[in-house]
């Protein structure tokens, strides 16, 4: 099967007048088709870094990036991303929020009604077409800009720390909820977390990343049957994952400092 993210030998230097930061060095990063890629390290190895190239919102110093086999040169609509904060345009509702980019496809009303009702669907709020941002909590609002993002069928799906500022309870509805959506669609996902059960619960991947210059050090597959429930956090070999790719971290964080 072709990958469908490759990221060769790629070096990002920063460079200002008083200046530079070498903030990538020699990532090859390849992603199937399909599969969820989850990006751990710490703050400051370059995870959003190598999250902005794929989106084509900034371009490698060295190497070279592709996704569906062509080069990323600029932002795409085969290339969706959701960040920390969700986004949405706070004078709009939900369902014009999540219609938007179709509606700037000029997409036909019926085709409009049926995906957005799918996707609304699909995250969980069906009976909320209607409100407003500022109506919603932070975990449905997140769930509306994961609606619209999906809804514009992207091939890929870049999620930068999605869930970062959401409640435990919270975050963890909304990592079942990816794995619902991801079981519906099977989209490929490049997912950046700090938190490793998330990581190991999500991800049929996971590269751990160290800092200055980020490198990604060390890859696991992470062969957990799916679908998953969360409660897969408990089983020894849910553990055993945890307990190796803690003691990388923790090894990556002592090097750096
Ligand atoms: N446009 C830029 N100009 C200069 N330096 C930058 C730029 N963007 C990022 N950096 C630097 O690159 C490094 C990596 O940043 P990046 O945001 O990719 O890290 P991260 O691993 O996502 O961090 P965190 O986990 O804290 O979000 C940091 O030192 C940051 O200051």
């Amino acid at each position: 099967m072709p990958s469908q993210i490759l990221m060769q030998n790629i070096d990002m230097i920063f460079s200002s007048e008083r200046k530079e930061t070498h903030v990538l060095d020699n990532i090859d990063l390849t992603i199937n088709k399909g599969e969820i890629y989850c990006l751990l390290g710490p703050s400051g190895c370059g995870k959003s870094t190598i999250l902005k190239l794929l989106a084509g919102f900034e371009s490698p110093t060295r190497g070279k990036v592709s996704v569906n086999q062509e080069i990323v040169k600029s932002i795409g609509p085969d290339r969706a991303v959701v960040f920390q904060t969700p986004n949405l345009f706070p004078w709009l509702t939900v369902y014009e929020n999540v219609v938007f980019g179709l509606r700037m496809k000029k997409t036909s009303p019926g085709e409009l009604k049926e995906k957005s009702s799918r996707f609304i669907e699909a995250v969980g709020l069906k009976g909320f077409e209607n409100h407003y941002p500022h109506e919603l909590s932070g975990g449905m609002q997140q769930r509306a800009a994961i609606a619209r993002a999906l809804v514009n069928d992207p091939t890929v799906l870049l999620m930068d720390e999605p869930f970062a500022a959401l409640d435990a309870q919270t975050r963890s509805l909304m990592q079942e909820l990816v794995m619902d959506v991801w079981e519906q669609f099977h989209t490929t996902i490049l997912f950046i977390t700090h938190d490793i059960d998330e990581a190991i619960f999500i991800g049929d991947r996971i590269g751990v990343m160290s800092r200055n210059p980020g490198r990604i050090t060390k890859e696991y597959a992470i062969e957990l049957p799916r679908p998953r429930k969360i409660d897969v956090i408990t089983t020894p070999e849910f553990l055993t994952y945890k307990s190796a790719i803690l003691k990388q971290i923790q090894e990556e964080v002592k090097t750096s400092h």
